[in-house]
């Protein structure tokens, strides 16, 4: 059985702490503190030195000290005149009374942590209660109901609650003991007074949205607001502690705090929920505490922390000994308030609290979010404090950071909790919306179009296939150029954009091709929102027939619901089978005309030009069977950027293509974060043009910055609203971008394994000469997948020279910068050299990816394995009084190396790893090694249990190539 405690004996007797601590003075028995413990025999004295528990009761109620607290006038003075005191304005809502000892502790001003009590409800009381009637039950009724009932105090929890709430008010007149105010639920029950303790109910949460126990009241307003100041929020924690404890078991699966000893930090948010105790026993006298502890149901074993904070009285404001509303409070002038600043208090305190944390409820409005978007942006649409919402989502089971990028589905159940419809928005849909902001309607254009301005438009054709298989080429000769003459490694690596003039039915049709390097181009500038295709060729080399590229190309094609025509080039290579091209394909889903399917299969020689005039002719019917492809001419021009770059002379080139309206000369436009007004405008062979139509390729003089492939044009109605829209679009950039980048770190927890040395990145700068060529660089070397311990990271991209700057963030991440078909200048590359950046310069797409996976597989940690290098069997024992047991073996294979790590089988059972060959020696002399064939004596160090006949092995581990 354990000790008892002083304050513990103190209820039992039903007398406070301080007599028994005055009575074990008394009987010569040295006890230091209420919370001290006592040895059973002098328990039995101290008993016996005390009249009985009842005896106790009855007297104790006369004899208590009013100055004790504002309940001391118990038991049979509440009896003797109920309308004393708190009976004015008593609810007549009965509940079981509590028995007399209970009272007592209640009037006890000792009392320990872990004794869950409201004691210091008892001594606050305040005029106010409407539930102080029931705590006026004669002492002998409470008695009687308690013991008839001994979980009496439930039903009584209102009227508790409410009893609870006023008396921490430090209204010194003196109030009966709160009915049932003690539920102790965490402590077994004890004897006399004990017995009376009652549970919580658990559905009378003062603090519940749901279950309105507890009506926000304007003295309920918490001051300051906890947001702003947390320490002032412990006084609605106080509050919610009474059942807070409930709440806390189906929150956080933290059961039994509520009724816990109080919390080192009180007011640290969350601790409502969690049902920690109140903050009053940290902080005592905090007035919030007091005043917000007293809410409906706070009993719930806080008395400890009450005890201390109430009768302090060194609450701050309205906390404290304040009245109901504070004004007697310390600072009771500053505490008066405007009605506004009041009103305000208690639109804030109507707010939910979750996890501690009050926030403004958004009453189920929507808010738009970027995707990847993080608390912190959150907290800034919605201003609130970021750290809140890191508090809520902890109290919903999610861990994240304030500056962490968030997915949906998270984002969905935060803005559940806090009252808010929260979407996340594609980069489209931004823009769209950003758009708007300038009166600039792209989907309202786009449905209200006049169907009289609508004109037909070429179809835009992208040309699609497995490496090699000849789409340069194709385009080559459709063009009759040879641009891949000109392509360093052979490979498309720029993206551009042409027009083709064709005969069809003796009418000249034009068809636009972009010339991309493949699927992966066109799928980022989908990627941006740029739906740019009409057509794809599919490329298929006859005599190679269909490959992982062509199956791709058909599903990034089919994903944007882009009709194909299937080009079988290369028929004149000896070996060629198209039928073998379309029966593959089936399998795929292009079933050809032939086989009575829809899709145009033509079989080509682009090198020949053989049936190329035939391949644009199935372009255009395809087009034509599938797709309306009209534009409207006349308004402002829309489109996307094919390519970007920056020249020299000319400054940042792009290449856009018109997909609705006419780009004139002149005309203000805004190109992703780029704007200017068009200098001048070139076709693919340089020729200057005026004005371009719905899809046509256009080379764009007159930005300002590069735009990046994919980026979507539009020609604003001035210069000024051009530039607007490229910062605003330019400012969510790069709050994108920060947050893709924190993503990738966030994602794969890599930050952390980076700072456990379990992963490392390779950070890259990668600066090219066009944007396409960037972007695919950056998409090859994202694909490169050496080991799940090593990664890349991409920190920055860019278009043009290497500059210092690149060169600076290189310093600082640590990264390597690939120069694509651009150099620094002198005083860069001395910079990186001074700095130690290195710099790598490609011009083909695969030696940069060669050489980063090579990097990367360098940068993997040396594996090692064990390697066996000698074992020797041991035939004799010495024992030396200096040495321990010396091992005289015999080395029978390999050598035997001192230092080297060893471990002793016996009977090919390994008894002991670890060891280590701490003296080698050859008679007397101490060798380095020994040789297979010889005899040695091998000492273990500490290391003894050695038998005749044991094996030592000795093993090094070895570093092994990574494969
Ligand atoms: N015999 C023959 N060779 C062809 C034909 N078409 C292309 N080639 C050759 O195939 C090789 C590859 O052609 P490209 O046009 O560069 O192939 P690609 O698909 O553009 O290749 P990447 O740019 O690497 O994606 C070149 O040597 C071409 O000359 C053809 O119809 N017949």
């Amino acid at each position: 059985m354990p000790k008892a405690r002083v304050y513990e004996l103190a209820k039992e007797l039903g007398v406070d702490s301080k007599t028994v601590l005055n009575k074990l003075k008394e009987m010569g028995e040295f006890v230091k503190s209420a919370s001290s413990t006592v040895e059973a025999p002098v328990v039995r004295r101290l008993k016996t030195a005390f009249p009985s528990a009842d005896q106790q009761e009855s007297s104790q109620g006369t004899t208590e000290k009013p100055a004790k607290s504002g309940h001391t006038s118990t038991g049979s003075t509440d009896a003797a005149s109920p309308s004393k005191g708190s009976a004015k304005k008593s609810s007549v809502k009965p509940g079981p009374a509590r028995s007399v000892s209970q009272k007592k502790q209640e009037v006890s001003a000792v009392v320990e942590p872990e004794t869950v009590q409201v004691n210091d409800n008892a001594r606050k009381p305040s005029p106010q209660s409407p539930a102080r009637t029931s705590a006026h039950v004669p002492t002998g009724q409470h008695k009687s109901e308690n013991k008839a009932k001994p979980g009496a105090g439930r039903p009584a929890a209102p009227a508790r609650a409410h009893n609870d709430q006023t008396q921490r008010r430090q209204n010194p007149t003196p109030k009966p003991a709160t009915p049932g105010a003690q539920p102790g639920s965490h402590s077994p029950v004890k004897p006399g007074a004990r017995k009376s303790v009652a549970t919580p109910r658990p559905g009378n949460n003062p603090f519940s949205r749901k279950q309105g126990m507890h009506a926000p009241m304007p003295s309920d307003i918490p001051r300051p607001h906890p947001m702003a100041k947390p320490g002032a929020g412990e006084g609605r924690k106080s509050g919610s502690n009474g059942n807070g404890g409930g709440r806390g078991h189906f929150r956080n699966g933290r059961p039994g705090q509520g009724s816990g000893a109080g919390s080192s930090r009180p007011n640290q948010w969350g601790h409502n929920r969690s049902g920690a105790p109140a903050g009053g026993s940290a902080r005592p006298g905090q007035g919030g505490g007091n005043r917000f502890g007293a809410g409906p149901g706070a009993g719930a074993g806080t008395g400890a922390s009450f005890q201390n904070s109430g009768p302090s009285g060194r609450g701050r404001g309205r906390g404290g000994a304040a009245g109901a509303f504070g004004r007697q409070g310390g600072k009771s002038s500053k505490a008066r308030k405007n009605r506004m600043a009041k009103r305000q208090e208690f639109e804030e305190m109507k707010a939910p609290v979750i996890g501690g944390v009050r926030i403004p409820s958004g009453n189920g409005q929507t808010i738009k979010l970027r995707q990847g978007a993080t608390l912190s942006d959150l907290a800034e649409k919605i201003n609130v404090n970021p750290a809140a919402l890191v508090t809520v989502l902890f109290h919903l089971g999610e861990m994240a950071t304030a500056t962490q990028s968030l997915d949906e589905a998270t984002f969905e159940i935060l803005g559940q909790e806090i009252g808010w419809n929260i979407k996340i928005v594609s980069a489209e849909e931004e823009d769209r919306e950003l758009l708007q902001q300038f009166d600039i309607d792209l989907d309202s254009e786009q449905a209200d179009q006049d169907e009289s301005n609508l004109v037909s438009r070429p179809p835009v054709v992208t040309v699609m296939g497995h490496v090699d298989h000849g789409k340069t080429r194709l385009l080559d000769t459709i063009r009759q150029t040879n641009t891949s003459a000109h392509e360093a490694g052979g490979i498309t690596q720029r993206i551009g954009a042409y027009q083709v003039t064709v005969e069809l039915e003796g009418e000249p049709r034009k068809i636009t091709f972009l010339d991309t390097p493949g699927h992966e181009a066109f799928t980022a500038m989908r990627a941006r929102g740029a739906e740019l295709t009409d057509v794809a060729i599919l490329v298929v080399a006859a005599d190679d027939g269909v490959m992982p590229q062509t199956v791709e190309a058909i599903n990034h094609a089919k994903a944007a619901n882009v009709p194909i025509v299937v080009a079988v080039n290369k028929i004149d290579v000896d070996g060629a089978n198209p039928d073998k091209v379309r029966g593959q394909l089936t399998e795929f889903g292009l079933v050809s005309e032939e086989y009575g399917g829809d899709t145009m299969f033509v079989d080509i020689s682009a090198k020949m030009g053989t049936n190329v005039d035939k391949l644009l002719e199935a372009v255009l019917l395809t087009a034509d069977a599938d797709l309306d492809l009209r534009a409207n001419p006349k308004m402002d021009s829309r489109g996307a950027t094919v390519e970007a770059r920056l020249d020299k002379g000319r400054g940042a080139i792009a290449t856009v293509l018109v997909q609705q309206g006419t780009l004139h000369v002149g005309d203000a436009i805004v190109a992703g974060s780029a704007y200017g007004r068009v200098r001048a405008m070139l076709d693919e062979n340089g020729t200057a043009m005026k004005e371009a139509g719905p899809s046509t390729p256009v080379q764009v003089l007159g930005l300002t910055s590069v735009p990046t492939a994919g980026d979507l044009f539009l020609v604003a109605p001035d210069d000024r609203t051009a530039r607007q829209i490229a910062e605003k679009r330019e400012a969510t950039a790069r709050a994108a971008q920060l947050a893709k980048r924190r993503k990738i770190v966030s994602l794969e927890s890599l930050k952390e394994q980076f700072a456990k040395s379990e992963v490392d990145m390779l950070n890259i700068v990668i600066k090219g000469e066009s944007s396409g060529s960037v972007e695919a660089l950056e998409d090859a070397l994202m694909k490169i997948e050496v080991s799940d311990e090593v990664g890349i990271q991409v920190i920055h991209r860019g278009v043009g020279a290497i500059t210092q700057n690149d060169v600076n963030l290189a310093t600082v991440d640590k990264a390597v910068i690939i120069g694509f078909n651009v150099r620094p200048n002198r005083q860069v590359q001395e910079l990186a050299d001074k700095e130690g950046v290195e710099i790598k310069y490609y011009s083909v797409i695969y030696q940069a990816t060669e050489d980063i996976e090579a990097a990367l597989k360098g940068m993997l940690k040396p594996e090692y394995e064990e390697t066996t290098t000698s074992h020797s069997e041991i035939r004799e024992i010495f024992r030396s009084s200096k040495f321990g047991n010396i091992a005289g073996v015999m080395v029978q294979d390999g050598t035997v190396k001192r230092g080297t790590k060893a471990r002793i089988s016996r009977n090919g059972v390994v008894t002991i790893n670890d060891l280590e060959i701490s003296t080698l020696r050859r008679f007397k002399d101490d060798v380095t090694e020994v040789s297979e064939g010889y005899e040695a004596g091998i000492n273990l160090g500490d290391f003894n249990d050695i038998q005749l006949g044991d094996i030592i092995e000795t093993f090094e581990m070895r570093e092994v190539e990574r494969k």
